[in-house]
């Protein structure tokens, strides 16, 4: 069995963009500059938030932190929206999600310029991945198939079975393994709340993308021999004997699953990480895409 190592390999991709922002710099350019917008105070948005901004400093990235009360309106926040699309100064932002619930997510995604919006989730950087065209493509997939690539792990003509349709990992998961080239090239199964005998799926497939945030869910008598295991379910569960309140679980049970997998990932350490670094790749795609464009 072979861990897919998120932490690690996040650190290799943190270096790699290090040294491109240095020879930026060296020739005189303008580093990649990324905002995060921040509503309330939900304690992961929070350590995500934290986590995004402090891998940009470590990088030579600059950075702003918008944080904004829980209590804001809409239109409040649209009007934000629109002065980070117009600020020159800056080449992308997310905006953390989840938002409050008075808060429609969607309206807010659809206001994030195109060209801005690194995390992939405007319609047209949706529409443009699909199509197998350049685009920010969102991170916790984008991270998935880095840790794919990296680790070698064959995925052509590979049965995928992914596990959960949310817009930010599943959906685009299925699409980007279904893709053309390597890894992709998959015959895909998207699964989720409403399928039927999940585990007659999950036994026959080759690759295994969970997303349900179910603690533990995916067991040993559901997977077959030498299967490839991908656990997106990061959930904090309560446990007063940790420090922090918390232990993390993913949708896996790590110790019997492991067993069977030629290639796993750990909670944490795995996907998690890639998450942050592949937004900073998004981050960085955009200023030299602004700096094309400029030209
Ligand atoms: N605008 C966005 N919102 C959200 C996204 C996103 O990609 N864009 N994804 C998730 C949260 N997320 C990044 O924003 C994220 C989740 C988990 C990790 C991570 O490193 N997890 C660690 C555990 C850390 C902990 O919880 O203590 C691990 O798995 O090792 C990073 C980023 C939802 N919102």
């Amino acid at each position: 069995m072979q861990l897919l190592d998120g932490k690690k390999t996040s650190n290799d991709i943190k270096n790699e963009i290090a040294i491109e922002v240095q020879s930026i710099k060296a020739a005189g350019g303008k580093v990649p500059h990324l905002a995060a917008v921040l509503v309330g105070n939900n304690g992961a948005s929070l350590t995500y938030v934290g986590s995004k901004v402090k891998s940009c400093q470590e990088i030579g990235f600059d950075s702003t932190l918008v944080a904004l009360p829980e209590t804001i309106t809409e239109d409040e926040l649209l009007a934000k929206i629109k002065e980070l699309n117009e600020d020159d100064n800056l080449d992308g932002y997310i905006v953390q999600l989840p938002l409050p619930k008075h808060i429609d997510e969607q309206k807010i995604l659809l206001a994030i310029d195109p060209d801005k919006d690194v995390d992939g989730f405007h319609p047209t950087n949706f529409g443009r991945m699909a199509l197998e065209m350049e685009s920010f493509i969102p991170a916790t997939p984008f991270g998935i198939m880095e840790l794919l690539e990296r680790y070698k792990v064959e995925t052509s003509g590979k049965h995928t079975v992914v596990i959960g349709r949310s817009h930010i990992v599943g959906r685009p998961m299925s699409i980007l393994m279904s893709r053309k080239g390597n890894p992709g090239d998959s015959t895909v199964t998207l699964t989720h709340s409403r399928t039927k005998d999940l585990a007659e799926f999950t036994k026959n497939a080759d690759i295994i993308i969970t997303a349900l945030g179910v603690p533990e869910f995916l067991k040993a008598d559901m997977v077959k021999e030498g299967v490839t295991v991908i656990d997106v379910g990061i959930t904090r569960v309560d446990d007063a004997s940790n420090p922090k309140g918390y232990v993390i679980k993913g949708d896996v049970d790590f110790d019997g699953v492991s067993k069977k997998a030629s290639f796993i990932t750990p909670v944490p350490g795995g996907v998690g990480p890639m998450t942050i670094a592949m937004l900073l790749k998004n981050t960085l795609l955009a200023r030299k895409m602004r700096s094309a464009r400029n030209k």
